[in-house]
């Protein structure tokens, strides 16, 4: 029987630290501020914006939503990002992907000034991240959120056999980076990817990221695999459930997280622990 990795506990061990370092940039004048842009309406985007809030308030981060029709055209989308980036108040935009088949999301993510990039997504975080330079930089907050799982529960990353299921600029790409600054070995797989559970039944740990319920099931498993899943889909009842058939995985895996209480908290804490960093970093900059 797998141990499961207990996201939500971690996640709320983690936000004590992030707490600690409000209240030191509260001594210096700094409320770190967040705003998440919320363009249309998204199942996953909404639990999203639920728990964000939620927590954000908790940690006494200056948090906004700023919600925006469906049919904004991308040039207007482009100027509220603009006014956050002039904004001082406010040291972390998130734009809430996915958008509207209107707006190119790359145009956006470009948009956003990289020092107050929250994601990591702007090319410039992205390319930092690739050549390993990642200190002071922003980095997407679903992988990141796994490594300090793998780091929590002493789980090795050196020399070991990785598949990522998934090649997304949120979860998948950055994910391997990663995964290739620790020392792993790693298979990134994908729609198109040819004889897929070969592949996954070689991997030491096995990270899912592709939306589709139940769709990675015990016999895909490595005996003793760590499996991390990254999914959030509704089953047939409509109940929140992830990438991976849970109770028969957990049989097999050494490691595993469950869906919900698994990588969505992870996801949440590692950004407000970012934002707090840029407001810090913002503060050091000017001081
Ligand atoms: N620019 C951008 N960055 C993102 O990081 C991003 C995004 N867009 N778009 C949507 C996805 C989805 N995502 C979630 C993170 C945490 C939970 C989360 O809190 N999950 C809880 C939910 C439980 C519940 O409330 O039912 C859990 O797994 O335990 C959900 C979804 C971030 N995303």
């Amino acid at each position: 029987m797998a141990t499961i990795i207990d996201g939500k506990a971690l996640a709320a061990k983690l936000d004590e630290a992030t707490r600690k370092r409000v209240k030191q940039l509260a001594e210096h004048g700094i409320i770190p501020g967040l705003v998440v842009v919320l363009v249309g309406d998204d199942l996953a985007s909404q639990i999203y914006v639920r728990n964000k809030e939620r927590r954000a308030k908790k940690m006494g981060l200056h948090s906004i939503v700023r919600k925006l029709p469906a049919t904004i055209t991308e040039a207007e989308l482009i100027q509220v990002i603009q006014e956050y980036n002039e904004d001082t108040s406010i040291h972390a935009i998130l734009v809430q992907l996915p958008l509207p088949a209107q707006i190119n999301e790359f145009h956006v993510t470009t948009a956003i000034d990289p020092k107050k990039d929250v994601d990591g997504f702007h090319p410039v975080n992205l390319g930092k991240l690739l050549v390993n330079k990642t200190d002071r930089t922003p980095i997407a907050c679903t992988p990141q959120g796994i490594m300090t799982m793998f780091k929590a529960y002493h789980i090795p990353l050196d020399g070991k056999r990785v598949v990522v299921i998934g090649r997304s600029t949120i979860v998948g790409k950055p994910m391997a980076a990663l995964l290739i600054n620790a020392n792993a070995t790693v298979t990134i797989t994908h729609s198109h990817t040819h004889h897929l559970a070969q592949l996954t039944r070689e991997a030491d740990i096995l990270i899912v990221a592709v939306g589709i319920a139940h769709f990675v099931h015990a016999t895909d498993v490595k005996p003793g695999a760590v499996v991390i899943d990254v999914g959030m889909d509704r089953d047939e009842k409509g109940k929140l459930v992830g990438d991976v058939d849970f109770t028969t995985v957990q049989d097999r895996a050494s490691y595993i997280t469950p869906v919900p209480k698994g990588v969505g908290p992870m996801t949440i804490t590692t950004l407000m622990a970012q934002t707090v960093a840029l407001a810090e970093w913002s503060g050091e900059e000017n001081g």
